[in-house]
């Protein structure tokens, strides 16, 4: 048997206790073991306890035989580690392009369930997943919730993947034609310097905007630039988000 969500050992902080209590209460109650086969995990650090919760039940003698048979396609090199980390089969999005449900962390959750992903510089291959997979279910800690429009909180900016090649380009279109506030391509330092080389080998550039009063029309602009193959606005993607509160608990927001 898993252990109860309520009776799990303390973690080193309260903020690592509300990822786990989101991604373990998304995981147990949104897996179907009789159902589901194709499982896409994310990245980040709150997508950790999804593959551990996962691994649990691998363990399960009631629930073995049913998680061994699970394909879990990864978002990036860090969730294919988590994937193999805790027991699980690794696929690939070629092989499995159609996915069952797929979990995943956020940066920022706006009350109309939008999304800021690409914090960790995966966002072309975590929308690949989560607009591949039937059901899309997003885990994070208090701090993602949106009082209102995305950019509230998370102030480092949207995420866009561009083509390298494209960078100067696109830095410029993003500061004239769409009037972003602050345009940064994202660097490594101090682990590396130079540009942050995503897992497809482009670059990540973070465009503030302020307040996205209308993320969808954002996403299209930004979207119809040359050299950007993605963005991290998340569009009517999310079916069902858990937050995990400072107090314990978990808050869920669905359609
Ligand atoms: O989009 C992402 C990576 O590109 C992550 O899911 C996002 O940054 C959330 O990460 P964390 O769970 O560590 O807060």
């Amino acid at each position: 048997m898993v252990a109860n969500v309520k009776d799990l050992p303390q973690l080193s902080s309260k903020l690592e206790e509300a990822k786990r209590t989101a991604a373990y209460n998304a995981v147990d109650q949104n897996i179907n073991f009789e159902e589901h086969r194709i499982i896409g995990i994310g990245s980040g650090s709150t997508v950790v306890y999804v593959a551990e919760r996962l691994g649990q039940y691998l363990k399960d003698p009631a629930r073995h035989e049913q998680v061994a048979n699970f394909i879990c396609i990864p978002t990036g090199f860090q969730s294919r580690m988590l994937i193999k980390e805790n027991g699980l089969q690794l696929g690939s999005i070629e092989m499995f392009p159609d996915i069952d449900i797929a979990f995943d962390g956020a940066d920022e959750v706006d009350e109309n369930m939008q999304l800021i992903k690409g914090g960790g510089a995966c966002l072309f291959q975590e929308k690949l997943v989560s607009t591949s997979s039937k059901k899309f279910i997003v885990v994070a800690d208090y701090r993602k919730k949106s009082p209102k429009y995305l950019g509230t909180n998370w102030k480092q900016g949207v995420p866009i993947e561009v083509v390298p090649s494209a960078y100067v380009r696109v830095t410029k279109d993003l500061e004239t034609k769409l009037h972003a506030k602050k345009v940064v391509v994202r660097e490594g330092t101090p682990a590396k310097a130079g540009p942050v080389v995503t897992d497809n080998n482009n670059f990540i550039i973070d465009a503030d905007f302020g307040e996205i009063h209308d993320p969808k029309l954002l996403h299209t602009q930004i979207k119809s630039l040359v050299g950007v193959v993605e963005t991290g606005l998340f569009i009517d993607n999310a079916e069902i988000v858990y937050f995990g509160n400072d107090d314990g608990t978990v808050s869920v927001m669905n359609n």
